[in-house]
């Protein structure tokens, strides 16, 4: 049993309160940094680049991807797919565009990938969305050289929950090249015992059922595809020890897993930072996928 167990309400709800933990601004300030952060970028991006807005990839109003595409034209290109966070309850895609630049500029198309977040979608819906939107995408666009997963906070829960699809159910095998999980949570059942859980109302059963924690036995395609867990230095150490845990247990499985402790950074600015191509994960992520 991990320590989480022993702490009051109080104490659990402010380790999983991310913008609590901000050493830059006070925690209303923070989120409304972060959504303007993301909403400038977003704009940014989708002005300097050729773009496809509101592709739906299913016939539910929330099933779209918001398409940025390859400043030069190629036959083949590596296609990241952007899972954006807020707490399963928070943002959307429409606001989720903000790291395309320095990728489409190195040749690789993102996608932010749109989900029904509560309280209108159920956690066991926005996972099945986002699997869907790659099983789409795969068999949509032929000219993909492979698929990245980039996900945030809940969107790395997300992203990790796409790593064990039995993809037999969606009829193609997407060819998972790499994952970059950003301050993501890997373990919810400590967050039934918070308010989020007020909108998310999940059960134990879903819980456990949706913590990738649980489910590293039956992640698939381990041998092709590298999983890079980056965590903020002010993260709270609940969020610091779930990315460490995850990590652990992935190398533990035989993957080919790495975890980027990043300085200077928070929960919010460590992924608002990817619209700078100067920026740490970003050269990483380039490097990683390096065409
Ligand atoms: N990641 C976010 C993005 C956008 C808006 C909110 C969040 C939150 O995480 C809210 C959480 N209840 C918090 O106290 O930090």
């Amino acid at each position: 049993m991990g320590k989480w167990q022993k702490m009051t309400k109080e104490e659990l709800e402010t380790q999983y309160s991310p913008s609590r933990w901000s050493p830059r601004l006070d925690k209303d300030a923070v989120i409304q940094a972060h959504v303007q952060m993301l909403t400038g970028g977003t704009r940014d991006a989708q002005a300097a680049t050729q773009t496809l807005l509101n592709v739906p990839y299913g016939m539910d109003e929330g099933e779209k991807l918001d398409v940025y595409l390859p400043t030069v034209h190629t036959e083949t290109f590596p296609l990241v797919l952007y899972i954006h966070g807020g707490y399963w309850q928070f943002l959307s895609k429409d606001v989720s565009g903000f790291a395309a630049l320095p990728l489409v500029s190195h040749g690789i198309a993102l996608a932010a990938v749109g989900y029904n977040v509560a309280p209108k979608g159920r956690l066991e819906e926005m996972v099945r969305q986002v699997r869907h939107s790659i099983a789409f995408a795969v068999q949509q666009y032929t000219g993909i050289s492979g698929i990245y997963l980039l996900g945030h906070s809940a969107g790395a829960h997300l992203a990790a929950m796409v790593l064990s699809t039995d993809w037999a159910k969606f009829g193609v095998v997407p060819n998972i090249k790499g994952a970059f999980l950003v301050s993501g949570i890997y373990d919810l059942e400590p967050l039934l015992h918070t308010p989020e859980n007020d909108a998310l109302h999940m059960s134990r059963e879903v819980a456990e059922q949706n913590s990738p924690l649980r489910r590293v036995s039956k992640l698939e395609g381990r041998r092709a595809c590298q999983i890079l867990i980056g965590i903020a230095q002010y993260d709270s150490p609940e969020f610091r020890r779930q990315s460490q845990e995850y990590f652990e247990a992935l190398r533990a499985a035989g993957w080919s897993a790495s975890l980027l402790d990043i300085g200077d950074t928070d929960h919010f600015d460590i992924i608002e930072k990817l619209s700078q191509e100067n920026y740490l994960l970003t050269q990483v992520i380039l490097n990683m996928i390096s065409i």
